[in-house]
């Protein structure tokens, strides 16, 4: 239950909806509970007492009560529903916004088919019980104490031996739940898992097309598609195993009434009207009996759910803006690493050892090292994506922590070796970060960014729809919409990472005529694995293991016989190579 408490703040503030409904369940179910009633007034004071006047009034106070049920059933319905689903939207949005505010660390150990799940599958599964499964629960129960006070009411010898078998079927029941349930899971387990697999599979196309893997993807799905067919014929033959016998014990229950129900009615102990109702209102026992396991199941499953959107709800949002943070700064763009040192988790290496470099405003910085040196950590300690476990990061002579983390990241812009586009048109890519800037800022942007000539070869320009991710483009056509993008956002602080790395010669030299707009009059990190790249760079910086080795200019680093040089001479060797053979 703790779970549902938990909870109870996203369906608690609509419980009119729920408590209105359950009225009219009950309504409901009593209606149920008078069928059996008036078909034993109308055997015996009617048909049997010869007493046909009765039967008007009989008729129409049936149908008054059809009318009624037939209202209160709709109103039930209809507010239990709406309860479910209010409570559901409140509850998505709250997991989306929480999505949203999760840090970098949350989202480095998440499963994308995961948590499409939680948002998808589960939220349902929730809603489902918020919606149907509590009220069940009640109706049921109230059925079968009704139906069985009735029962009492005609004939307690009746109603005892009826009732004997009911302990079998409370204990079949129970065993089939007891297979049913993991069963069940299992099939949702089968589901994520072919879910996660299709996910993978469209995300992944072009590695799966360029290494020919159609075959072995074909035969891995086939696989997982075999496991969730079996586990689903697990299910049935559970099912069809159980529901026989259940019905077999319903059907004892049957015959013993009509045996020992028969005699009473010979002996004038019981009337035949009433040993009509008792057929009808046995069936209302041992349907919802039948019934309460799965009811039980769906709670259980609800309240699985309910756990794992918790985790959602109350994953720790590490990094949050203070309550006095700083607000509408504008942000000029010096920056200095004040002995920093970074661990992504406790127990591994720092990815940064004691970093401390300045970087005054409008200059260029360039970092440098093999792959995992930890250059792009430092661009992400600047915009808060991670905390440093020692030292601090200042820009404008302020800690980046008291700054709002909105204002901090809006003057901050990225652009990356694999930039992400959305699934929308050229034009709202490249306002994403802006989206109030007019079509002019966004063409005059783009024509910065090299951007502009390609764009209008497109069939519908700036208009043109983009597939997932950019698809449609090329690497470097995709690279200069999102340089366009950053300048739209006027960043004071700019981050190429990687920028240039994956593209051909031509358009590597179209990039850098683009980034150099870009440059003017900003703070900017060059990340590179080409010395071409940052070699006017203001100072740059040689990483390893995520350590400074060495620091300077161009032309002091070439010479001194350091890393900076062993890079150079690997890089330039062909070069060397390739001129000395001409
Ligand atoms: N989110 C993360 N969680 C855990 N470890 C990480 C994470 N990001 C990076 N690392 C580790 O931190 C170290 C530095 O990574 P970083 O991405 O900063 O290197 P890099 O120099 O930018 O590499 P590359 O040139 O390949 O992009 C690496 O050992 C990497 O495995």
């Amino acid at each position: 239950m703790d779970i549902f408490k938990k909870l109870k703040a996203f369906y608690w503030p609509y419980k009119r909806y729920f408590l209105t409904s359950l009225i009219f369940v009950l309504i409901v179910t009593a209606i149920t509970v008078i069928y059996p009633m008036v078909l034993q007034i109308t055997i015996d004071d009617v048909i049997l007492a010869e007493d046909y006047d009765l039967i008007p009034v009989l008729s129409i106070g049936f149908i008054i009560l059809m009318i009624v049920k037939g209202m209160a059933n709709f109103t039930q319905q209809y507010l239990g529903d709406l309860f479910g689903v209010t409570a559901v939207y409140h509850l998505r949005n709250a997991l989306y916004r929480k999505l949203q505010r999760l840090s970098f660390t949350y989202y480095d150990n998440a499963r994308t088919g995961d948590l499409m799940s939680r948002l998808t599958m589960d939220v349902e599964g929730f809603k489902f019980f918020l919606a149907a499964g509590f009220k069940e629960l009640i109706r049921v129960v109230f059925l079968m104490l009704t139906s069985l006070a009735v029962m009492f009411y005609y004939s307690v010898p009746l109603a005892l031996v009826t009732m004997a078998v009911m302990p079998f079927l409370i204990i079949v029941v129970k065993k089939f739940d007891a297979e049913v349930h993991p069963a069940f899971r299992s099939i949702r387990k089968s589901l994520g898992n072919l879910n996660t697999r299709i996910q993978e599979n469209v995300s992944g196309m072009n590695t799966i097309k360029s290494l020919s893997k159609e075959d072995f993807e074909i035969d891995r799905f086939t696989t997982d598609n075999k496991k969730y067919q079996e586990v689903n014929i697990n299910t049935a033959s559970i099912w069809a195993k159980y529901f026989p016998f259940m019905e077999f014990i319903g059907n004892l229950a049957m015959i013993s009434l009509l045996i020992f129900g028969g005699w009473l009615v010979m002996n004038d102990q019981l009337s035949l009207g009433e040993l009509v109702a008792f057929f009808s209102l046995v069936n209302y026992i041992i349907g919802p009996l039948m019934r309460l396991g799965f009811i039980v199941n769906q709670f259980s499953q609800a309240k699985a759910a309910g756990e794992r959107l918790l985790d959602i709800l109350e994953a720790e949002e590490s990094i949050t803006s203070k309550t006095s943070a700083i607000e509408d700064a504008h942000i000029n763009g010096d920056v200095v690493f004040d002995h920093v040192t970074l661990k992504y988790t406790e127990d591994d290496d720092a990815a940064l050892k004691d970093i401390s470099f300045h970087v005054p405003q409008g200059k260029v910085i360039g970092l440098i090292g093999s792959t995992g040196a930890g250059k792009s950590s430092i661009t992400q300690l600047m915009t808060r994506f991670y905390e440093p476990v020692e030292g601090h990061v200042y820009i404008d002579g302020k800690d980046v922590a008291d700054y709002d983390l909105k204002t901090l990241r809006r003057h901050i812009g990225f652009v990356l070796q694999e930039p992400f586009l959305f699934s929308t048109t050229i034009k709202e890519n490249i306002a994403y970060g802006n989206p109030d800037a007019s079509i002019d800022e966004i063409v005059v942007a783009a024509k910065r960014a090299q951007a502009h000539e390609f764009i209008m070869e497109m069939p519908k320009g700036y208009d043109t729809m983009l597939g997932e991710r950019g698809m449609g483009l090329s690497g470097g056509q995709r690279q200069r919409i999102s340089i366009a993008r950053a300048l739209l956002i006027n960043p004071s602080i700019l981050v190429l990472d990687d920028a240039t790395s994956a593209v051909d010669m031509e358009t590597e030299f179209q990039i850098q005529r683009a980034l150099k707009e870009v440059m003017t009059d900003r703070t900017t990190f060059i990340i590179a694995h080409r010395i071409s790249s940052l070699k006017h760079a203001d100072e740059i910086l040689v990483l390893e293991d995520g350590e400074i080795v060495e620091r300077g200019v161009h032309d002091d680093l070439l010479n001194n016989g350091g890393p900076y040089q062993r890079i150079y001479d690997i890089q330039y060797q062909d070069k060397k190579q390739i001129m000395g053979k001409q």
